[in-house]
């Protein structure tokens, strides 16, 4: 045990066969996150699989039913450094049932064109999560014209 906080983050896009949109969150607490945009998800709980967790978080604050794609790959078997004590796993995922709506922990949700990197890369994100924003940016191919 290395006693790493393990966090799970939703890359929710609108289409896992053909990514066009993303779904970012912003955080309403605690009080030095608020504000800013991240992956919805959480924090793993002892003995609970990754992906269960992911799952588990993504109904409990947005309460929506996803299936889970292909993981965005990081250099380390934890997920992206999030800090000294947290890492962060992402895995891309398409809703399957339900209406995103900002139940816990969020006080906005908004889809955003994968295609205008400007403006994704130009939200107040949480700063760890720079450097998976531009992963994923990097790894997605829009097609052209797609718009959600
Ligand atoms: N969900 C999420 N957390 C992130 C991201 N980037 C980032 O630094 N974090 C940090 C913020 C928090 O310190 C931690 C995740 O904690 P959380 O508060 O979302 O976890 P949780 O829903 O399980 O909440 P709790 O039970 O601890 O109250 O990871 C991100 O993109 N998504």
């Amino acid at each position: 045990m290395t006693g790493l906080i393990q966090v799970v983050g939703g890359a929710v896009v609108d289409s896992l066969a053909g990514p066009a949109a993303l779904l970012v969150a912003r955080r309403s607490a605690p009080e030095h996150l608020a504000g800013m945009w991240e992956f919805p998800g959480g924090k793993v709980e002892p003995g609970e699989e990754p992906e269960t967790a992911l799952v588990r978080e993504l109904e409990e604050e947005l309460g929506i039913g996803v299936r889970l794609g292909s993981e965005l790959p990081a250099e380390k078997p934890d997920g992206w450094p999030l800090n000294d004590r947290a890492s962060m796993r992402v895995w891309f995922a398409e809703v399957t049932r339900g209406e995103p709506l900002p139940l816990e922990d969020h006080d906005e949700l908004r889809w955003v064109d994968l295609q205008d990197r400007e403006a994704v890369l130009g939200l107040p994100w949480i700063p760890a999560d720079y450097p998976i924003v531009h992963a994923l940016l990097g790894s997605v191919v829009v097609a052209p014209g797609r718009t959600r």
